[in-house]
């Protein structure tokens, strides 16, 4: 299967309750291959707008599409979409087994797809054991089992990292980055950036509803700064501005502090060779890359009002 059997499309999206516009003309498309966090600080749509995906919530304009098709549209969604909503949504009295049975049973698995799965991700010593007295870390693998029972091709997961250990967050991690790696599809969602920091390489980020910014992360955080420090900043300022002989653009140069300059435009080896070539001295050179934390603060951050 290609790769666009596996995209998702979100296209002019948009959901009302009542007076409550949750989502507001949204598009954006996640591609398959990657990891792609889903972004906005509480409130601000992403739970309605996988749940549109999914067809648990139908949208009020647009459409939001996997593969092209719609999910009622899909012959065995199941098959081609898997979506952990919510971490406590389990019969307490029943064992791992027990709730993975009964899923397969309504989705038409075998018992055995029952028995990968609790090996696949960790529970096969816990299969007999009773939900309730399961931790986070373990509801969250028995979510993603369910989820996994059709085999999808595409996994939507709503905060995985909510109340995830190190360590658990590090196994989510390992196991989505094989999924993506086979040419899967994988939305996550979380307002905690931090929890999701190391697991993506796309993202989409919303507010209020709106989209506000999408594009693989590298990207959206721009190209690094390179902070340097000299004791002849001026004169270093100097030759930067003036820019390459080549007649090329020159770096953008801001005053960092009394001997640091934030460069921006030349990396780290190209500003020490041209400091060397002019016998400007460097004591210190550090590149500078922007976290998503701080893109996504200040892309999410409420604008003043004019
Ligand atoms: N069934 C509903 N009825 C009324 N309002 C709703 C309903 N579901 C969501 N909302 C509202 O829509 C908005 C978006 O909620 P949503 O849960 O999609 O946001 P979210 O980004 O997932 O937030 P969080 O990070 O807190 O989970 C909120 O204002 C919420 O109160």
């Amino acid at each position: 299967m290609t790769g666009d059997h596996l995209a998702i499309e979100v296209s002019r999206l948009t959901k009302r309750f009542g007076d409550v516009t949750a989502v507001r003309d949204l598009s954006f498309t996640v591609r398959p291959g990657v990891i792609t966090g889903f972004l906005g600080p509480n409130g601000a749509g992403k739970t309605t707008t996988m749940r549109m995906m999914t067809g648990l919530v139908s949208p009020t304009g647009g459409t939001a599409t996997i593969g092209g098709r719609t999910y009622g549209q899909l012959a065995r969604p199941s098959r081609t979409v898997g979506a952990v909503f919510d971490a406590n949504a389990f019969h307490s009295g029943h064992t791992a087994r027990d709730h993975l049975r009964v899923y397969a049973a309504m989705g038409g698995y075998p018992d055995s797809r029952v028995t990968d799965l609790l090996d696949m991700l960790g529970l096969a010593e816990a299969a007999h054991r009773r939900t309730r007295g399961f931790s986070t870390g373990m509801r969250q693998r028995l979510n993603l089992a369910t989820a996994l029972l059709g085999d999808p091709r595409v996994l939507l997961l709503d905060e995985p990292g909510n109340g995830l250990d190190p360590e658990g967050v590090s196994w989510l991690r390992g196991f989505l980055r094989q999924f993506a790696d086979e040419g899967r599809t994988v939305l996550i969602s979380s307002h905690a950036l931090g929890e999701i920091q190391q697991l993506v390489d796309d993202v989409v980020v919303i507010r209020r509803g709106e989209l506000v910014a999408a594009g693989p992360c590298s990207q959206l955080a721009g190209p690094p700064a390179v902070l340097v420090t000299s004791p002849d900043a001026a004169a270093l300022a100097a030759v930067l501005t003036a820019g390459p002989a080549n007649g090329g653009p020159a770096p953008h140069v801001e005053a960092a502090g009394p001997d640091r300059l934030r460069v921006r435009g030349l990396d780290a080896p190209g500003l020490a060779d041209l400091a060397a070539a002019h016998h400007v001295r460097v004591h210190e050179l550090v590149v500078e890359t922007t976290s998503l934390e701080e893109l996504f603060l200040h892309l999410t951050r409420d604008k003043a009002v004019s």
